[in-house]
């Protein structure tokens, strides 16, 4: 996407040194723009697990990129040496987030292509490059192509209101920063708003790292579509009042059954959603699907962070960045960053090959290549 008129992904090899990887680092957004050069898999670990870049996405694609830097540094003396060090990388790599499925699912995808084939360590360090291109380029491809289809939802609602504005509340951010380009969610509306149709977002500030009002309200800006930046608990009132037409939300993994955990209240938002009947849908590129997972409330590992997320806000003070204490001091505090919404609340899910009902049916239909693979009740 375009910032400042310059088109931008959120993740590329440096054009000038093929050693060192390139990343919009989003703790300074929506303040500063810094570009942020790495070149080891120690740094692209740390980049993940303190979210210089986050989002299911692209955390995937920077896991992918994490695998070429560490083919990099790799032990080149013999073949099972080099690939003992990929190995311990794609633990560490592994090992930043848990909730995220792309993160897992990009660093499998190259421990694959390197075990598969190669002949020498410099063939495997081409086909990490490779694979970690191609998982980028496939992920903004998918994202594209989930804002074709979820464009037809809005044009739905749309063409139902006679061409009146279309409300739609989104949670946290699964915009282009979430991903390498486009988005899940937000692909959708900046499909819909390509083409004419009158949209209004409403973006839900997403306690504690607040990425909808940092990221999501920056993205939109920088777009040019209308939006408001609402407190996390607004979003009942808002449909009370028909004021919100449609939800969209990214996800952070998705079972085959159609149960989808994303960033933390985003159940409560489901639930109120179907309390007042407004679709409730799902946007995610099929990377973000977990095929050996029935039970996403039982079995998705939610992600605990650091309590000081919870304690302290960020924010510009006079042209400063600024933590401000808002507890009392070392107050106990819980930091589960996802929660699961489970099928029955979600109306479909958006992919990159078209929406299906939120269920194994539905799943299974769109990808007919993991039937007969998935566990059975
Ligand atoms: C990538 S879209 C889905 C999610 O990743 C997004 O909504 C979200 O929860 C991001 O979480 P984050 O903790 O910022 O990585």
């Amino acid at each position: 996407m375009n910032v400042a008129g310059i088109p931008y992904r959120t993740i590329w090899l440096d054009q000038e040194d093929a050693g060192v990887v390139k990343i919009i680092d989003q703790r300074y957004l929506p303040h500063r723009f810094i570009v942020e050069s790495l070149s080891t898999p120690d740094q692209m670990a740390r980049a993940i697990t303190d979210m210089h870049v986050r989002g299911a996405g692209l955390i995937g694609a920077a896991a992918g990129f994490g695998m070429y830097l560490a083919s990099l540094t790799a032990d080149r003396s013999s073949l099972d040496s080099f690939m003992v060090d990929m190995a311990r990388s794609a633990e560490m790599l592994i090992a930043t987030r848990p909730t995220a499925v792309n993160l897992s699912w990009a660093v499998q995808r190259i421990l694959d292509g390197i075990s598969a084939s190669g002949a020498s360590v410099e063939d495997k360090i081409a086909i990490c490059l490779d694979s970690a291109h191609a998982i980028a380029d496939e992920d903004a491809d998918f994202c594209r192509r989930i804002g074709r289809h979820g464009a037809e939802i809005i044009t739905g609602i749309s063409n139902s209101k006679a061409g009146a504005t279309v409300n739609i509340l989104t949670h946290c951010n699964a915009g282009w920063l979430a991903f390498v380009d486009y988005g899940t969610a937000t692909s959708p509306i900046y499909t819909a708003f390509g083409q004419g149709i009158d949209v209004h977002v409403w973006v839900d500030e997403t306690r504690p790292r607040n990425q909808g009002a940092s990221l999501t309200a920056w993205e939109l800006q920088q777009q040019g579509i209308p939006y408001t930046v609402i407190v996390d608990n607004a979003g009942g009132h808002l449909m009370q009042h028909g004021m919100v037409d449609l939800v969209i939300t990214g996800s952070d993994r998705t079972t085959f059954t159609g149960d989808v955990a994303n960033k933390i209240g985003t159940y409560l938002k489901a639930l109120a959603a179907r309390d007042n009947g407004i679709p409730f849908y799902v946007a995610l590129p099929s990377s973000t699907f977990d095929w050996t997972v029935r039970d996403g409330v039982r079995d998705i590992p939610i992600e605990q962070r650091d309590g000081e997320e919870v304690r302290y806000i960020e924010g510009l003070a006079e042209d400063r960045l600024t933590s401000v204490l808002i507890t009392p001091q070392n107050s106990p505090v819980a930091n589960y960053a996802f929660d699961v919404t489970p099928a029955r609340l979600v109306t479909g899910l958006i992919t990159e090959r078209g929406i299906c009902p939120a269920s194994e049916e539905g799943t299974l239909s769109l990808f007919p290549e993991h039937r007969g693979t998935v566990p059975q009740p």
